[in-house]
């Protein structure tokens, strides 16, 4: 008998204390901290550690980086006791690895040098990945998908698709490609950085219900 499926769920970017609460009560599985530079949803260290130590049991927290430099990670490390990390920019194995925390690596799906083979090999450590529609170099988060066809279809270990999604589109992705994760962030927003609860609450339900029809009673 096939075992149920039930897609796990991240929420990125959050920056206040209401939307933890929201996602909460939601039940996600995952939120995420930003500390990439330039990035409109960037927290400090001191203000994540205030969101999670907001969170319920058994919500992870995930703390978001992209070309950080290695003092940085270990000092968000330090400051919030992140669950996860997850690295979308150039970072290799041996640095993502090299904090002792399982890690998530972000593959960069847009633009022409998207390189998304291999991943088992140059990533041997890594926990899952990511498939995101930014291009090598970009930042994230900026609310646009990418063609998800190209998504490796021999991907080696669990694997979650962000870029784009929202209430209105997550049931066709999740149908369409299969992914053991959604990440979303601007899709479920007001302004960069303020969550919106009707939409955070939407795009749940849209979840449960692409789970509901893979897993006929
Ligand atoms: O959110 C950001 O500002 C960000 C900056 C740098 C790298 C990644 C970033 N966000 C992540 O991008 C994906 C998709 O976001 P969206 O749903 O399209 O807005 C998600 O993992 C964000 O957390």
């Amino acid at each position: 008998m096939p075992l149920p499926r039930r897609t796990r769920i991240k929420f990125c970017g959050l920056t206040r204390l209401e939307d933890v609460a929201v996602a909460c009560a939601l039940g996600v599985d995952a939120v995420g901290f930003v500390f990439a530079e330039r990035s409109k949803r960037r927290v400090s260290p001191a203000q994540a550690a205030l969101l999670r130590e907001a969170l319920d049991p058994f919500v992870a927290s995930v703390a978001l980086f992209m070309d950080n430099d290695a003092a940085t990670v270990r000092d968000v490390i330090d400051t919030v006791r992140p669950t996860l990390l997850q690295f979308h920019g150039d970072e290799d194995d041996a640095f993502c690895a090299a904090f002792g925390l399982p890690y998530l690596k972000a593959v960069a799906m847009g633009g022409e040098g998207a390189r998304a083979d291999d991943l088992g090999e140059r990533y041997p450590h890594a926990t899952g990945f990511l498939f995101d529609s930014h291009a090598a170099g970009q930042a994230g988060g900026s609310g646009h998908a990418f063609d998800w066809s190209r998504i490796p279809c021999d991907c080696p270990r669990p694997w979650l698709l962000a870029g784009g999604l929202h209430p209105g589109n997550v049931f066709d992705a999740i149908r369409a490609t299969q992914c053991w994760g959604v990440d979303v962030s601007s899709g479920i927003e007001s302004v960069p950085g303020e969550k919106d609860a009707m939409k955070m609450r939407r795009f749940v339900e849209d979840v449960r219900r692409a789970d509901a029809i893979a897993n006929p009673a």
